[in-house]
């Protein structure tokens, strides 16, 4: 099989460090953040969600492509990851469902793929030294030069990257028929968080990021929801305005990872670049309301100010990450609104936090009964 022919492929990083490895498929150069997801499962998922648009995606599970793609599992219509290093990819796949290989599926794309890197010794060094740009390549011969053409990528802190991957056009998802409305701001929405909302009697319109509230308002619908997204928070200025207005219809409002440091921003809590974002499908949650704790899938490498959080009025934290203490949710006390940092919907990862759609939904229900 000619596309397993294997091509000599370079990982530099910002900081210089160059990792070696191997390209299949057509090979190229590819540019962005170089992140890592340490979920043993869900690559498709994890390729095709919009949240990672310009991020070079390391996975550390050892095994790529082994069990194909399936239609229904992607999280958006297209691959989002601006390139992809790991260890063993396989090509080819053992799974009764499948509905073709990931190879095909990426090279449609024409995606960048390095394999047979040492993604341990890649991800130590990426742990230990922070979130960075980095370019991969096959053109091995000139690392100066793709060290030249790295050093012009745009740092992700003040990149915004919502508007790259939001819809043009405003549609509808669910039952027109359905029992409540949403009018969901998309920033990058999973389709699994949609999913979630329609299988709970919710019909959405899904309009573009920088839709004005009077827009989102004309749905008539009986709650907000602003969704997940790439890229820095603190340039979605008419995003923040948007939420600010949502919050001051005092109708329900959730808000899922972007979503949630959106809202943050709106009540003027700062946002921050963290030194490693959360990326895997088992970081430890702890819901302060409850006590409980959950296991939860992450994708974020901005957090929100925590001792700003602390210190608002109108602010509630209601969950905590355990391995860092970093604010992983909160609710507004004064009005029907709350949002997470973490990705209740999995897509791919465990559902703890699904019942986070059924508080939404509870929300939506009693706002419901006092207007009527
Ligand atoms: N999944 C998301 O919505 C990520 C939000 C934001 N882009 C971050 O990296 O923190």
């Amino acid at each position: 099989m000619a596309y397993l022919e294997k091509k000599d492929a370079v990982v530099v990083l910002s900081d210089g460090t160059v990792f070696y490895g191997k390209a299949i498929g057509d090979g190229g150069t590819a540019t962005g953040e170089i992140c890592f997801n340490t979920g043993t499962t869900g690559y498709q998922e994890i390729f095709t969600d919009p949240s990672y648009f310009g991020q070079i995606m390391v996975t550390t599970n050892a095994h790529i492509g082994n069990y194909g793609v399936v239609n229904d599992d992607s999280e958006s219509n297209s691959i989002k990851i601006s390139g992809l290093v790991c260890k063993n990819f396989s090509a080819i796949h053992s799974r009764p469902a499948a509905t073709s290989d990931l190879l095909k599926h990426l090279q449609e794309q024409n995606l960048v793929i390095l394999c047979d890197v040492d993604t341990r010794a890649l991800v130590s060094h990426i742990r230990d030294n922070g979130a960075q740009n980095a370019i991969i390549s096959t053109a091995v011969d000139d690392i100066e030069a793709l060290k030249e053409q790295l050093s012009k990528v745009p740092s992700m802190k003040g990149l915004e990257l919502a508007s790259k991957v939001s819809t043009n056009e405003a549609y509808y998802y669910g039952n027109p028929d359905a029992q409540y409305k949403v009018a969901a701001l998309d920033l990058g929405v999973k389709t699994n968080i949609l999913k979630n909302l329609a299988s709970r009697d919710v019909y959405i319109k899904v309009f573009p990021f920088n839709t004005p509230f009077e827009e989102l308002k004309a749905f008539n619908p009986d709650g907000y929801f602003i969704s997940n997204g790439p890229g820095d928070p603190e340039p979605l200025e008419t995003v923040i305005a948007t939420a600010r207005e949502i919050l001051n219809s005092s109708m329900p409002l959730f808000g899922i990872c972007l979503g949630h440091q959106i809202i943050a921003l709106a009540h003027n809590i700062e946002t921050y670049k963290m030194h490693n974002g959360h990326r895997g499908i088992n970081h430890p949650i702890k819901n302060l309301l409850t006590g409980k704790g959950e296991i939860t899938s992450q994708n974020h490498g901005f957090a929100i100010n925590k001792e700003q959080a602390e210190r608002h009025d109108d602010i509630e934290i209601t969950h905590v990450h355990l391995n860092d203490d970093t604010v992983a949710g909160m609710r507004i006390k004064s009005k029907p609104c709350f949002s997470v940092q973490y990705h209740p919907e999995a897509g791919p990862g465990p559902n703890d936090a699904t019942y986070l759609f059924d508080e939404f939904i509870h929300l939506i229900k009693t706002n419901k009964e006092k207007v009527a």
